[in-house]
């Protein structure tokens, strides 16, 4: 009844204010040539930009207060006298309650506004003619990013272009997340979000970003580029400064690593791309999705499932940033999640019983190692700084509650010891070398060794010839070539001189059991989110709504688990308002629908496991003493690259029991298909005996 009511008088409230923004809008003409006459009569109110060009807001005082008036007379006045100004205002709340009528009068299209009215509210949107495009710099997901030259304020900027091919209306509001956070952020060591373009007839969207020269995973991938610890302790306080920010906000970014930071000519570090990030309450935990951080640098709570999580998240990622800066290349490179835990385990311990008790988390059933691992972070790492590996052991610890927070971090023995954190002016000037040109430089390198081997001719041949960044590619190529014998540095040692750092290849990318059916922004988003290894960490409930930790819910679970990228990326996608992690009866549905659980798919499956497993088993490095074998060395170049399918499954102690483990794993998984079919007759003989007692 109160329901009915809400909603009915707030279906007046609407049309109310859907009628008066039409009042207003029908009058916004004749105000404007009133406006000229009456000026003295009204206040004049901030500048803004507006459609590529400086416009004068104004609020008429006397009629109301939320009322706009952009005077183009106003405008020439203002713009001759300071663009500082401009750029000074131009920010967000300055018009509240903006409603879809007055958006679309901004100059906004309908279908942003209708899909994510929340994010432009009080913004009016900059036209693309005002930026001239000089360079494609980088690529995201879903997303391409230019340098362009801001012309109305005779700047560079970084335009991150996003389009909707579809206009999905999930999508648009994903993106709108990532706008309203950006938003609410405001500190030096957090990127800028200075405006968006896009206009009424566009179905993209550009953001428009302060310009960066730089990524942390570019600078130190740079084979002549050599960190101080006077500057890894800079970039460190930087990081944690923009994180306690982030934290202090209410905001986790969920996507910490290298080529996330982002670096300017003054030595300033940003972190940027809060596409993965959510707002979170300490005081009030909602269910967040786990499939959340590139591998490398995702903790194990996340890879175990859980779901309620706050900041220690993003200082876990912290930890494997340190590491890495010191080591000079990634200190956790799994390929799949299991290995990624494994390799988690046997660098910081197994978990301690109570670990498991406290946490209760949804995959621990399956990845609980049966041997437990000693924790070696301090003997692994006794080259580093001791303050370093003090702060080390705290971020990297496997208990989130032992990580601290982002204040306490920076109050940490590593930053008050010397020697002490740069300034940030100090830092050498360096060239452009931005993570795009990594790429670049990497596929080339494949490329060179596969023409190598192939023709044994001249390497640089097979350097793709149509690059914007070329010059730099060619020249890092130059100097690679010099290095090249000795690229492949050991695990976990200090940079050697002139060694290539492990920031330099990208986590990888797993396999795509989704198919990629469209090329719009939900679908490459899916594919973000299948970056994690599809197989173990399935959906957390079954087709009965069972948990996965029910053993008769595995067998549909396995094969469930194909989709995992996908049910976890419609789940990130819901969580436009507010994530959530049960078992929505939608997912349910469709789960149902897609996974019959046939017995052969599951074999066929079961094969598929059995090959991984030996090839993960194979591939899994023995660190002994610091150390990693040959084979794991061969992970830091391109191996996992290549077009093996990685599937993960439970964790191994081992290679000698593995014969063991998969004939137990077959016989479970023969087991569970002879109950779940078992379960099906009885449940259909329940289901025909109650259909003959109705009738009778
Ligand atoms: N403000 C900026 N200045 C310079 N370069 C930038 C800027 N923002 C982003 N880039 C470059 O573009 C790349 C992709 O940007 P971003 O990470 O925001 O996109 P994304 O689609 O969210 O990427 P991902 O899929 O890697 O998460 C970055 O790695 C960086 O090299």
């Amino acid at each position: 009844m109160g329901c009915a009511f809400a909603k009915a008088s707030s279906a007046v409230q609407d049309r109310d204010s859907q009628e008066s923004s039409r009042k207003r809008l029908a009058s916004l003409s004749r105000r404007t040539s009133d406006s000229r006459v009456n000026s003295s009569r009204r206040h004049e109110g901030v500048l803004r930009y507006h459609g590529g060009e400086v416009k004068a807001m104004r609020f008429d005082k006397k009629a109301n207060a939320s009322m706009r008036v952009y005077d183009d007379q106003i405008e020439k006045r203002r713009r001759e006298k300071s663009e500082a100004s401009v750029m000074e205002h131009s920010c967000v709340g300055m018009v509240p309650k903006a409603t879809l009528g007055e958006q679309v009068a901004a100059g906004w299209p309908a279908w942003l506004s209708n899909a994510a009215g929340e994010a432009i509210k009080g913004w009016l949107p900059r036209s693309a003619t005002a930026f001239e495009k000089l360079e494609k710099i980088g690529q995201g997901t879903y997303s391409n990013v230019y340098k362009a030259r801001d012309v109305t304020h005779n700047k560079i900027v970084a335009l991150k272009k996003v389009r909707f091919d579809n206009l999905d209306c999930e999508s648009v509001k994903f993106m709108a997340r990532e706008i309203i956070i950006l938003r609410r952020l405001d500190h030096r060591n957090i990127i800028k979000l200075e405006g968006l373009i896009t206009s009424q007839m566009s179905r993209s969207l550009y953001l428009v970003f302060e310009y960066m020269e730089h990524d942390l995973t570019g600078l130190a991938s740079h084979p002549g580029i050599k960190f101080s610890e006077p500057q890894v302790k800079c970039y460190m306080q930087q990081l944690l400064s923009g994180l306690d920010h982030c934290h202090s906000r209410g905001i986790l970014h969920r996507d910490i690593k290298g080529s996330n930071l982002l670096i300017d000519n003054n030595g300033i570090l940003k972190i940027a791309d809060f596409g993965l990030a959510t707002s979170y309450d300490p005081h009030h935990s909602v269910p967040l999705t786990s499939r959340v951080v590139t591998l490398w640098y995702r903790p194990p709570e996340l890879l175990l499932g859980a779901s309620h999580y706050g900041v220690a998240v993003d200082l876990w990622s912290t930890g494997c940033i340190l590491g890495e800066l010191y080591s000079g290349k990634p200190i956790l490179p799994g390929k799949t999640e299991v290995e990624q835990l494994h390799k988690i385990f046997k660098l910081c311990g197994s978990p301690s019983e109570d670990y498991w008790r406290k946490l209760k988390l949804p995959h621990s059933t399956y990845f609980r190692p049966p041997q437990s691992y000693r924790r070696c972070v301090a003997e692994t790492m006794k080259d580093f700084p001791a303050a370093a590996v003090g702060l080390l052991e705290t971020l990297l610890s496997v208990d989130p509650a032992h990580r601290g927070t982002a204040a306490l971090a920076l109050k940490s023995e590593f930053f008050t010891t010397k020697p002490l954190a740069c300034d940030p002016s100090t830092l050498p000037k360096y060239p452009p070398c931005k993570e795009i040109d990594a790429k670049v430089r990497d596929e080339a390198r494949r490329e060179r060794k596969v023409g190598q081997e192939r023709r044994g001719q001249n390497e640089s041949r097979a350097i793709p010839a149509s690059n914007s960044n070329m010059q730099s590619v060619m020249s890092m190529q130059r100097r690679q070539n010099q290095t090249s014998s000795k690229s492949q540095s050991e695990v976990f040692n200090p940079r050697r001189e002139g060694a290539v750092s492990g920031l330099l290849v990208a986590p990888p990318k797993q396999p795509r059991v989704v198919k990629e059916i469209r090329a719009d922004y939900s679908e490459r988003l899916r594919k973000r989110f299948s970056q994690s290894g599809p197989l173990a960490d399935g959906p957390e409930w079954t087709k009965s709504g069972k948990k996965l930790d029910d053993p008769q819910a595995v067998s549909t679970a396995i094969d469930l688990s194909k989709l995992s990228g996908l049910v976890a990326t419609r789940t990130l996608l819901s969580e436009g308002h507010q994530e959530k992690i049960g078992p929505s009866q939608s997912q349910k549905t469709e789960q149902m629908g897609r996974f019959s659980g046939s017995v052969n798919e599951l074999q066929s499956k079961r094969k598929q496991d059995q090959n991984c497993y030996t090839q993960m088993v194979g591939d899994f490095p023995q660190i002994e003493d610091g150390k990693a074998s040959a084979k794991e060395s061969s992970l830091h170049g391109h191996g996992h690259k290549g077009n093996k399918i990685y599937v993960s499954g439970p964790l191994l102690n081992s290679s000698n029991n593995v014969d063991q483990m998969l004939k137990d794993h077959d016989r479970k998984i023969q087991e569970f298909s002879r109950r779940a079919r078992l379960d099906k007759t009885r449940a259909e003989k329940v289901h025909a005996h109650g259909k003959q007692v109705t009738a009778n």
